[in-house]
């Protein structure tokens, strides 16, 4: 089996402040996970806010450097310090996709030109009907067509539409995989799900691995392989999204499935969270632990 991404005991500390005023953050700490080349999946990323999502998305990305440990994409080291040919052959294969589509469009600017860019820049292209064909390409697969985009500017779309713009932009290059950070959070709720269906869509018709970032349990049961749950900057629970979100068995991965507000609990007036849980998940924030493996596959943190 050969790999597509390696992050080896990944570590993120931001220091802040001056001489007398330093703090420092570990935004994350000593996460590994591996992605394989064979199999495309979507693996999700979840975890409260401030839990280190972000921060591990953008060091896979390269615009993080860690603090300590080692992401490889394909066995190369991602870097800053890296040839521009390289650094452009690595941004073409690992593709991010914003939570907001209007911040990630220049408002002024037609939708079609920034595809246009991204087709001459990666795919080197400059005859019209290349562009055109790479352009048009990439939003099939997003359920739109170059007919309906060109000319138009970003608020000429609802923002469903934009994501998938934006989604057909990362897709441009045919990179094997996508960072998707918190894609549908600012999409309308009623257009959640499609983007959510395009994302399995990507993975499934077209092969393309995701990582996605979430803070929705529901659309990662539904869409994900595997995911690793998060808890300030620690990996607590990792493996297969069924068996974890099915039976979560860290106390903050169980704190977390149980906020989840049902109907039943929402027509009672009450939220299913019991003291004891929100308790118990707190005391363990700032431990070490060690993740150990189960006889299912999934890896818990244990204390
Ligand atoms: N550039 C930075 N400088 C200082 N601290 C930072 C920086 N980026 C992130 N942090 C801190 O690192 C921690 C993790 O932040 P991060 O944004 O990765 O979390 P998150 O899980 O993505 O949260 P959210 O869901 O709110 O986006 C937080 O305490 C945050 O304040």
């Amino acid at each position: 089996m050969s790999t597509l991404l390696d992050v080896r005991d990944v570590s993120k500390r931001f220091t802040m402040g001056g001489l007398l005023s330093h703090r420092s953050v570990a935004a994350v700490q000593e996460a590994s996970l591996s992605l394989s080349a064979e199999t495309p999946e979507i693996f999700t990323i979840i975890g409260e806010s401030g839990s280190g999502k972000t921060t591990l998305a953008r060091m896979i990305l390269g615009l993080e450097t860690p603090t300590s440990g080692e992401i490889s994409f394909r066995g190369k080291t991602v870097s800053h310090r890296v040839s521009r040919a390289e650094r452009l052959d690595f941004m073409a294969n690992v593709q991010p996709v914003f939570q907001n589509p209007f911040e990630a469009f220049n408002p002024l600017k037609r939708i079609d030109r920034y595809l246009e860019a991204t087709a001459a820049r990666f795919l080197k292209l400059t005859q019209r009907d290349e562009l055109d064909g790479a352009m048009d390409g990439a939003l099939q697969k997003v359920g739109l067509s170059l007919a309906e985009v060109r000319g138009r500017y970003p608020h000429e779309l609802s923002g469903g539409q934009l994501q998938r713009a934006a989604i057909a932009r990362a897709l441009i290059p045919n990179p094997p995989l996508l960072v998707a950070d918190e894609p549908v959070s600012m999409v309308d709720a009623s257009l959640r799900m499609s983007i959510v269906n395009l994302l399995k869509s990507l993975r499934d018709d077209f092969g393309v691995s995701v990582i996605y970032i979430t803070h929705d349990l529901a659309t990662a049961y539904y869409i994900s392989n595997r995911l690793i749950i998060m808890q300030r900057g620690r990996i607590v629970e990792m493996g297969d999204a069924r068996t974890v979100l099915d039976n979560p068995e860290h106390p903050y991965s169980r704190l977390l499935k149980a906020s989840v507000l049902s109907t039943e609990d929402a027509g009672d007036g009450k939220l299913a969270t019991d003291p004891g849980m929100v308790a118990l998940a707190g005391d363990l924030v700032g431990r070490a632990g060690r993740l150990v493996e189960r006889g299912d596959g999934r890896m818990v943190r244990v204390y």
